[in-house]
């Protein structure tokens, strides 16, 4: 690695100002060092990939960089000067701006408000002229290439129009440097190549963007240079075609060698009763499907955005109401909309949605990750603390969850080791059904296989697993891939199916059941 540069020093970009300049950082909670002594410089014009594996630093440095948090000590200059005050909210608004997988939008307001909130734009009575809100937030929209109505309330918006949204809002405040934080984790592949698509053109307007995902290959797609952080440290910055796949995974996880392949399984049996059984189910987007899963069965349900697959997992778990059909678990049919039937019928499930649906943030991880066995751990409602205890400890080891402890909260855990707990709590119960909707969103590389191999683990122990994902190394590990399209099936990919099969079946390509 001939052109690694530790950031800060004198390299080919010092003629020009970088972007950003952080140096020495370093920022601690409590006992965790969450960034020792880092440092990172983005040139102006370039896309710079911040990687890392769950916990490493990523987004307390990003949370730094957009002056919602304070580090304890180093020093950070935007174009050569000092970063504005923290009180000054309009000065880091005109340095840097950062859209979150989490929006910051408000979905009550409409776009046109959402774009103007905090802004002055009145006439001279002191009012916000609205009619003229609406047009100039109409013009900013057209200026950014974005396709969206001002007047639209904002929670209407898809996940690809929120992001735009949010990109325009923040080059009209006249920043020219955009974090990304995992901008591809909610977005289908045809969402995924318009994104790209803005990002280079905007590439082409010399915007700077700092660029966070866990999917590798994205940085290779689209990025100049890649730093890596590993355990709160800086590891390497280098250009991205100086640093290939395996040195990348290798300076993420400090173990040399690529990725494992998936492990060999042995078929599961096709003549055991199912453990679960859908019959022509329908509502919301879905049409009629029937499937079933056998015990020790891993069966993919891909599909693109709008195919129906989250729907169809949510409507399983009972999460929703189907219009028909009906799902029976171990040959007893679930009353329809009722997730606690599902539990009690031993399904675990891992939701889409994890902010909502997935953990109670403000309690521990220990609580969280035994919510679903808390009748084993104690009589009478009365919980042992123990047997919580040295269950959590139990998982977080088994699980490589990064903390302190079990006893914090798990607001207080980055977001691929809270997507863990998540997956931790849906394995405790020994389920005889797993439902994953997107099992492995925001999970790094090697923690992604991990958790892929305790799924198998799980199917070898006689589970049935249904994965409701887009993600071809989520459906790596599936006996059979069923896909929907507009919420039909059709498709039936065994295993050894071609990347290319699957993605042309998951586009409403080469149908066949
Ligand atoms: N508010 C907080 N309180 C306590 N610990 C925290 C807090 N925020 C972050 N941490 C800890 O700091 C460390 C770094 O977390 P950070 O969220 O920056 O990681 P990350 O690289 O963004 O991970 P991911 O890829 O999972 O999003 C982790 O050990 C995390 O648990």
């Amino acid at each position: 690695m001939t052109n690694e540069q530790r950031p800060g020093a004198d390299g080919p970009g010092a003629a020009t100002r970088p972007v950003v300049e952080a140096t020495h950082i370093s920022k601690r909670f409590g006992s965790t060092v969450a960034l020792h002594d880092v440092g990172l410089v983005v040139q102006p014009g370039e896309t710079h990939a911040l990687v890392g594996r769950n916990g490493a630093g990523k987004s307390t440095l990003v949370s730094i960089l957009t002056g919602l948090q304070q580090p304890d000590s180093g020093r950070l200059r935007f174009g050569g000067r000092p970063a504005p005050r923290s009180s000054d909210r309009d000065g880091w608004r005109r340095e840097v701006a950062c859209v979150y997988q989490k929006s910051t939008i408000i979905g009550s307001l409409s776009v046109a408000e959402n774009l103007f909130l905090n802004r002055q734009d009145r006439g001279r009575t002191g009012l916000l002229r609205w009619p003229v809100v609406r047009r100039r937030a109409q013009e900013l929209l057209g200026t950014y290439g974005v396709d969206v109505d001002a007047r639209t309330l904002a929670g209407e918006l898809s996940v690809e129009q929120r992001q735009f949204v949010e990109i325009a809002r923040a080059l009209s405040f006249g920043a020219r440097f955009i974090i990304l934080d995992e901008p591809t984790a909610q977005l289908d592949a045809g969402a995924i190549d318009r994104l790209f698509a803005k990002i280079r053109h905007l590439q082409a307007q010399q915007v700077t963007f700092l660029f966070i995902s866990h999917h590798l290959q994205e940085v290779y797609d689209i990025c100049d240079t890649v730093t890596v952080f590993r355990d709160a440290r800086w590891i390497v910055t280098a250009p991205v075609a100086d640093l290939p796949r395996d040195d990348l995974v290798a300076a993420m996880t400090g173990e040399a060698g690529g990725l494992t392949a998936t492990r060999h399984r042995t078929a599961p049996s096709r003549t055991a009763p199912p453990v679960l059984e859908v019959s022509g189910l329908a509502g919301g987007n879905v049409e009629d499907l029937s499937l079933d899963v056998r015990p020790g069965e891993i069966v993919g349900l891909a599909g693109a955005g709008g195919s129906g697959r989250i729907e169809a997992a949510e409507t399983i778990v009972g999460l929703r109401r189907p219009a028909s059909g009906t799902v029976s678990v171990g040959g007893t049919p679930l009353r329809p909309g009722d997730v606690g039937a599902g539990l009690a019928a031993g399904i675990g499930f891992v939701p889409q949605d994890r902010h909502h649906q997935g953990f109670v943030a403000d309690m521990s991880i220990a609580d969280n990750a035994t919510m679903t066995i808390a009748g084993r751990l104690g009589r009478a409602g009365l919980i042992s603390r123990r047997r919580t205890a040295a269950e959590a400890h139990a998982m977080i080891r088994s699980l490589a969850i990064k903390t302190a402890g079990p006893d914090l909260p798990v607001r207080a855990l980055s977001g691929g080791n809270q997507q863990k707990v998540v997956m931790a709590r849906a394995l405790a119960s020994n389920p005889r059904l797993l439902v994953l909707i997107n099992p492995t969103a925001g999970v790094d590389v090697r923690s992604k296989e991990f958790l892929l191999a305790k799924v198998e683990e799980a199917a070898d122990g006689g589970t049935a697993v249904l994965v409701a994902s887009d993600e071809l190394d989520d459906l790596r590990p599936c006996d059979r891939v069923l896909v929907l399209f507009q919420g039909r099936l059709v498709a039936e990919l065994p295993r050894g199916w071609h990347d290319h099969d699957l993605v042309a079946a998951m586009e409403g390509m080469n149908r066949h059941v």
